[in-house]
């Protein structure tokens, strides 16, 4: 689904933050991404979700050459993928039930087709009540559950998050990555990035270490 070749990333004249970074995400596929704050994990986060270009190599995703992609076509993959940022990006001015419901109105979904499923989902990540207030009044943890509550919502092919359960309690955390294993079972590659080791030793899953720009793959 997703192949780096010999990938480079520098931010304008700085160092290269990554460096020769090979390897595929296979469909169906489960991951974890960690490595030391400053690795490159969010670096790399950001070129899989095509916000980024590479300095050198070759990205490819669905079968396209990154390098390629006009905005529509980059706008067409991004629907295909579904993204947990590190700092949630919920849009203010939309309730959290809007948020989460976002995807599929950008898919072009009636909302009668799709109001059950979303009202479900805020049930599941404990939301329920929170349904109808703007983020600016949630908590940390409330958000960052509205951002994977978005993410999973339009059962993407990928799904890429960025320490989903950095704001939340073990239990909490548990029951999120229940979330994730459901989703992976129904055929989405998930790649989440984490520097949770309880959280990573709950499933045996590939790890990818970023040390120093340099990712290595744990099968
Ligand atoms: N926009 C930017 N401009 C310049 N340098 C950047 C930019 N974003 C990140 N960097 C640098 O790139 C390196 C990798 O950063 P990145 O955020 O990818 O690491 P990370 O592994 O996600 O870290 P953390 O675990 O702390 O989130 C760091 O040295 C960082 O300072």
């Amino acid at each position: 689904m997703v192949r780096f070749e010999n990938v480079g990333l520098r931010y304008g004249m700085g160092p290269e933050v990554l460096r020769d970074v090979t390897f595929g995400i296979p469909a169906r596929s489960f991951q974890f991404l960690t490595g030391p704050s400053g690795a490159g994990k969010t670096t790399l986060l950001r070129l899989l979700f095509l916000s980024l270009r590479p300095t050198r190599g070759l990205i490819s995703i669905f079968g396209r050459d990154a390098a390629k992609l006009d905005p529509n076509e980059t706008a067409a993959l991004r629907q295909r993928i579904g993204i947990v940022f590190q700092d949630f990006r919920l849009l203010d001015h939309l309730s959290t039930y809007e948020n989460v419901a976002l995807p599929l109105r950008v898919q072009g979904r009636e909302e009668a087709s799709y109001r059950a499923e979303v009202s479900e989902l805020l049930q599941w990540v404990g939301l329920g009540e929170r349904m109808h207030v703007l983020p600016p009044v949630l908590s940390g943890g409330e958000k960052q559950r509205a951002a994977i509550a978005r993410a999973l919502i339009s059962r993407p092919e990928i799904l890429l998050a960025d320490e989903p359960t950095g704001n939340v309690d073990p239990s909490l955390a548990r029951r999120l990555l229940r979330l994730f294993l459901e989703l992976h079972k129904s055929g989405t590659s998930i790649l989440i990035a984490t520097h949770d080791i309880a959280l990573m030793d709950q499933f045996d899953a590939r790890r990818l270490v970023i040390n120093q720009g340099r990712l290595t793959v744990y099968d």
